[in-house]
């Protein structure tokens, strides 16, 4: 099963991967016309009802594989409508190819049948996709309607127009107008929405590699732009919690989030490091915990700054003190928002009982520290992380040369980043970047997203500055790693 948002981060990191959306549109529309073998023979006058979208370019394609059947193109719009450049060079190959085609502008003018007004013997459904917003408008509506009183045999392409392919239902409400197919013919993988329809779906594999859903790709950035409406404070509040025998960490898991797009962070240190800490940037909250070590008096102070905040870091920087597991467990134990913990914070998380939603960020030897296993082969590796995230009950994201991030359900894995990257403090830059990303999107989604993301950034990073690579060089890389391009 997949979504309409998961579809289109795999289609655009297939396009990073080499294979882009034109291609994907031409195995789209061959498969729609086996389809269409399958349901009529030889012969058989076929009328494909186009959008103006890449739904409705997925049946130009069609057009053309459909040699020795009696086709009719309708496309709902001119030519200078068509939205995207793909769609519209298939549409002149249609008109180069002199395949019957038409355009309709006014639905007045809409009609399925040839001149002697017979019903086609099959209808392309091809005017709406995974593009739809709101309920069918003209012309797309009176054409539902014909499609609908005509005794063809409706084959949809990728869901039937006007309805919504994640929950199955009409678009513009339960009353609403869509097409009714006998047949869907949907891409790469079943859509929710599919299987309550009455109708008989098939899916086709469009040449989609297994790779663009398997590794973080530019496509997991769509969707987290910010909304051009907000306000301060709507892109995230991330409280670092860290500090102590380290200054640096905490810092650069701040710097990292606010880089990360988080509107504010604040950081909780002890007050021995707290001058140093805001000594870096005067874009840091920073907050002092009496004495020089975070410990368990200071967790009920913790938790009511973590209360203002939309998520916490967790661990960098705390060190493995007198008392730091104990104000960790005892954080923890309290806490029932999200968190990414991170470094000494990591070993108490599997034996610690919270309601807390977390993201753990540990290297394989801090796996292997929490009770996890790694292996050698990557697939097997990422079976165990997978294993170990549904054991313990929380997102993971284990660093390595592949990073792999995994919540019990799902796997994923980065290859973005670079050797120059095992320098210190990277993993403290990994941890805020996350938690600014948390903050505003899923946990398994940002872990995903914030390996990405700082691997891409180390890579900027040691393109220009080589094996003279530190961690600081990243923060401000993350912006431009951040831009879906
Ligand atoms: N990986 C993918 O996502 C692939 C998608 N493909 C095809 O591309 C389709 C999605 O294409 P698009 O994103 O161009 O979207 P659509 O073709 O579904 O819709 C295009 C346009 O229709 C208009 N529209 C939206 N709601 C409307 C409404 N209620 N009434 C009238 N017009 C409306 C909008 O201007 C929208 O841009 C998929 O459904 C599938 O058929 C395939 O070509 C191959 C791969
Ligand atoms: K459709």
């Amino acid at each position: 099963m997949i979504t309409t948002d998961r579809m289109a981060a795999v289609d655009a990191n297939a396009a990073a991967l080499g294979v882009p959306r034109k291609q994907l549109m031409e195995s789209s529309g061959n498969a729609v016309a086996r389809e269409v073998r399958a349901a009529a023979d030889p012969g058989a006058t076929v009328a494909l009802v186009c959008g103006r979208g890449n739904n409705g370019g997925d049946a130009l394609v069609a057009a053309r594989f459909l040699d020795g059947y009696d086709v009719a193109v309708h496309l709902l719009g001119r030519r200078e409508t068509i939205r995207t450049d793909i769609a519209r060079e298939n549409w002149t190959a249609l008109e180069s190819a002199e395949i019957q085609s038409e355009t309709v502008t006014d639905s007045r003018e809409f009609g399925l049948g040839g001149p002697d007004g017979d019903d086609p013997d099959v209808v392309v459904d091809a005017m709406l996709g995974s593009g739809i917003a709101g309920g069918l408008r003209e012309p797309e509506r009176t054409a539902a309607e014909a499609i609908n009183a005509s005794d063809a045999t409706v084959i949809a392409v990728d869901v039937p127009s006007g309805i919504d392919a994640d929950t199955g239902d009409p678009t513009g409400g339960a009353e609403a107008i869509a097409v009714n197919a006998d047949r869907v013919v949907t891409f790469h993988d079943e859509k929710p929405g599919l299987a309550a329809l009455d109708a008989e779906v098939t899916v086709a594999d469009i040449g989609i590699p297994a790779a663009a859903e398997r590794f973080t790709g530019p496509g997991d950035l769509l969707g987290l732009d910010r909304d051009p409406d907000s306000h301060k404070g709507d892109n995230g509040e991330v409280l670092v919690v860290g500090g102590g025998p380290y200054t640096g960490a905490p810092t650069l898991s701040a710097l990292a989030a606010l880089r990360a797009g988080a509107d504010l962070v604040r950081v909780a240190c002890p007050e021995s490091v707290a001058s140093a800490v805001q000594g870096f940037s005067p874009n840091l909250i920073v907050r002092g915990l009496p004495g020089d070590r975070v410990g368990p008096a200071h967790a009920e102070r913790v938790a009511s700054l973590a209360a203002d905040n939309d998520i916490v870091v967790l661990g960098p920087g705390l060190g493995d003190g007198d008392g730091t597991r104990e104000f960790v467990r005892e954080f923890l134990t309290a806490y029932e928002g999200r968190a990414v913990v991170d470094a000494d914070a990591l070993r108490v998380v599997p034996d610690v009982d919270t309601d807390a939603d977390l993201i753990c960020t540990p290297h394989q030897g801090e796996l292997v520290g929490m009770g996890g296993e790694t292996a050698g082969d990557p697939a097997e590796r990422a079976e165990l992380v997978r294993e170990f995230a549904a054991e313990v009950g929380h997102t993971l994201l284990v660093k390595g040369a592949v990073d792999v991030i995994a919540d019990g359900d799902d796997v994923r894995l980065n290859r973005t980043g670079n050797p120059g990257m095992t320098v210190g403090g990277t993993g403290d830059v990994l941890a805020g970047t996350v938690g600014a990303l948390a903050a505003v999107t899923e946990p398994f989604h940002a872990a995903a997203v914030g390996a990405y993301v700082v691997g891409r950034a180390g890579d900027a990073a040691a393109e220009a500055n080589g094996a003279g690579l530190v961690a600081t060089d990243l923060p401000d890389r993350l912006p431009e790693a951040m831009r879906n391009e």
